[in-house]
């Protein structure tokens, strides 16, 4: 009950849903029970009594009844699933919310598929679960609960056996119900089958190129064997109780006629006899079909808990190591600083007690070998994670002391994968600064060197980007990033430069944009290519996660540094470059 109990507190502007469902449901119990004590008025009258014109009024009883009954049951399965529908709405708007607040590390750890299908998958098993679970208790404990009693005023024997073959028929149904390490296994093995469905489906090609069977694929037929023998086995452990269930059924219904045939011997009335028969025949199956529900309501209590604990621990990872942002916003300078800084992705640190000053207003490179913990330190300046120890500084205060948005506006970051949405160009430059004029969007546009882009669009800036429109080679898609960038003007620019080379036409257009975006600011880029900056304050070489060199070009070009070494590598690599082109 505690999973469901957790969901509905997802919901709490629909607790008076909750409560009419509660009602409209158990009245309609009520009115089912009722329609049965007429059907057994109707059986006295018709056969007893012998009064037909009293039957037919009993059976008009009977008729109105089971109208009210369904009319009622339609009304609180109705409100049941208007309850469940807000349950998920409710759990998908929480976890778009947090989603888009969620941390880097936890992105790191999960893709967005996986995200995506913890969230569709628990989100829409909730609703039927709560829409299900009202209407299966009601009908399931309120109906044959009044049912006896209605039965042992009618006749106390037929009653006491019908109570009898209930208590029997329950502890069968207990026998049946999954208890919760099988729902465990049943949807870990579900969700394993479903995954390496998935992967067989997405390798088909390899399977069709080179006759693979399904055999090749040895965890994806492991799942199906794993799947197959552990519904197999439950299939079995049924097979008692409900063997079991469907003998004492029949049992109770087969032992009406012999006991009506003694109550005869014993001077009944043959008639009454024969009504009160057919009737407890008739509600025995009834009772036994609606209690079968209790079955679901075990499952549905545990699906209900597995979905709102997935929910809620992947709630709980997208908080993990987020920085806790104060509410600053003011910035002093733009000086960069880290104090004794240790940061790891994982386990082992990729830096481990690093600090260094930057300048406001002056520009930066950063270079050094792959893995070095060039976008790293970006990243960190960024506020993308949160340092295992030391400082952060920006503004000589610590990142954390400013509120996120006011840290999100003052620093702009162009990577050289940049991410443009499924919008038009002009939507996508916009969203740096939504309260900028067209004509600044246009501007950024121009400043970012968009203009052949744009021309050759089919509607200019009005083009939509992404699945649904045009594609855009990588060079231009950063140079649309970078009037993202210059649009929102903020102090402090980290750029991370393309390693791939474009070719020469988008190179220089990228180049021409980059020193638009420069312009005025504190810079931070990371350097692939060591011809683009010679011009840079100061150059920063990183090896291991450390800064083993600092200083202009000329002066680190004069000693016997590293940095030397790498721009004679970059000299030769090019000069190879041009003699295989
Ligand atoms: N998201 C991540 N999760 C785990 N490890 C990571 C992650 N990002 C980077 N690393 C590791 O951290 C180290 C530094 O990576 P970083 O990307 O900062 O290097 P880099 O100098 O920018 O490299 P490159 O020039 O190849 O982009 C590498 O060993 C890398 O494998």
């Amino acid at each position: 009950m505690d999973g469901y109990k957790r969901l509905l507190s997802y919901a709490p502007e629909k607790k008076r849903e909750l409560v009419l469902a509660i009602f409209f449901t158990g009245l309609s119990a009520i009115a089912q029970v009722f329609s049965y004590f007429y059907i057994w008025k109707f059986l006295e009258a018709l056969l007893a009594s012998n009064n037909l014109q009293e039957a037919m009024q009993y059976a008009v009883v009977v008729i109105v009844l089971l109208i009210t009954y369904i009319f009622l049951y339609f009304i609180g399965v109705a409100l049941s699933h208007i309850l469940g529908f807000r349950v998920e709405t409710n759990l998908r708007k929480k976890s778009a919310l947090n989603v888009v607040d969620g941390s880097f590390h936890f992105f790191d750890n999960h893709s967005s598929g996986e995200v995506n299908k913890i969230i569709n998958e628990n989100a829409s098993n909730t609703h039927s679960i709560i829409a299900h679970m009202i209407p299966d208790i009601t009908s399931a404990i309120i109906a044959p609960i009044l049912l006896i009693i209605v039965a042992t005023n009618i006749d106390i024997t037929f009653g006491v056996l019908l109570f009898l073959a209930l208590i029997f028929a329950f502890i069968c149904l207990k026998g049946m119900m999954s208890d919760s390490s099988f729902m465990e296994a049943y949807l870990k093995v579900l969700e394993r089958l479903n995954g390496e469905t998935v992967e067989y489906v997405r390798g088909m090609q390899v399977v069709k190129i080179f006759g693979a069977s399904v055999y090749t694929f040895k965890s994806f037929y492991e799942a199906i064997k794993e799947y197959s023998n552990l519904t197999y086995q439950h299939a079995i452990n049924c097979k008692h109780p409900y063997v079991s269930f469907q003998t004492i059924l029949n049992l109770y219904i087969s032992f009406t006629i012999p006991y009506g045939i003694y109550t005869l011997t014993r001077g009944s009335e043959p008639l009454e006899i024969a009504a009160k028969v057919i009737f407890f025949a008739i509600i025995g199956g009834v009772i036994f079909t609606s209690m079968t529900k209790i079955m679901y309501v075990g499952s549905d209590m545990f699906m209900a808990k597995e979905a709102v604990d997935k929910m809620e621990n992947l709630f709980e990872e997208m908080e993990e190591k987020k920085i806790s942002h104060s509410t600053y916003e003011d910035l002093q300078n733009t000086n960069i600083e880290f104090k004794d800084v240790t940061f790891s992705y994982e386990n082992a640190p990729v830096i481990e007690n690093l600090s260094f000053k930057l300048e406001g207003g002056k520009s930066y490179a950063l270079i050094g070998g792959s893995g070095s913990g060039k976008s790293t330190i970006a990243k960190l300046i960024g506020g993308f994670y949160k340092v295992d120890s030391g400082q952060v500084l920006i503004g000589d205060k610590l990142l954390e002391s400013y509120s996120e948005e006011f840290l999100n506006n003052k620093i702009a970051m162009v990577f050289q994968n940049a991410q443009l949405f499924d919008l038009t160009v002009f939507e996508n430059v916009k969203l740096a600064r939504p309260e900028a004029s067209d004509q600044e969007v246009m501007q950024a546009l121009k400043d970012a060197s968009c203009r052949d882009i744009i021309d050759k669009l089919p509607q200019g800036v009005h083009t939509m980007l992404g699945t649904e429109g045009v594609s855009l080679s990588g060079g231009e898609t950063q140079r649309i990033a970078i009037a993202r960038a210059i649009l929102k003007d903020a102090d402090i620019v980290i750029l991370d430069e393309a390693s791939a080379a474009a070719d020469a036409d988008n190179e220089y257009k990228i180049q021409q944009a980059f020193a638009k975006l420069m312009e005025g600011k504190t810079v931070i880029m990371i350097a692939h290519r060591l011809t683009s900056i010679r011009n840079v304050d100061e150059i920063l070489v990183m090896s291991q996660g450390q800064i083993i060199e600092r200083g202009d070009h000329e002066t680190l070009m004069a000693a016997d540094s590293k940095y030397k070494e790498f721009q004679e590598m970059y000299a030769k690599a090019n000069e190879w470059r041009v003699k295989s082109d």
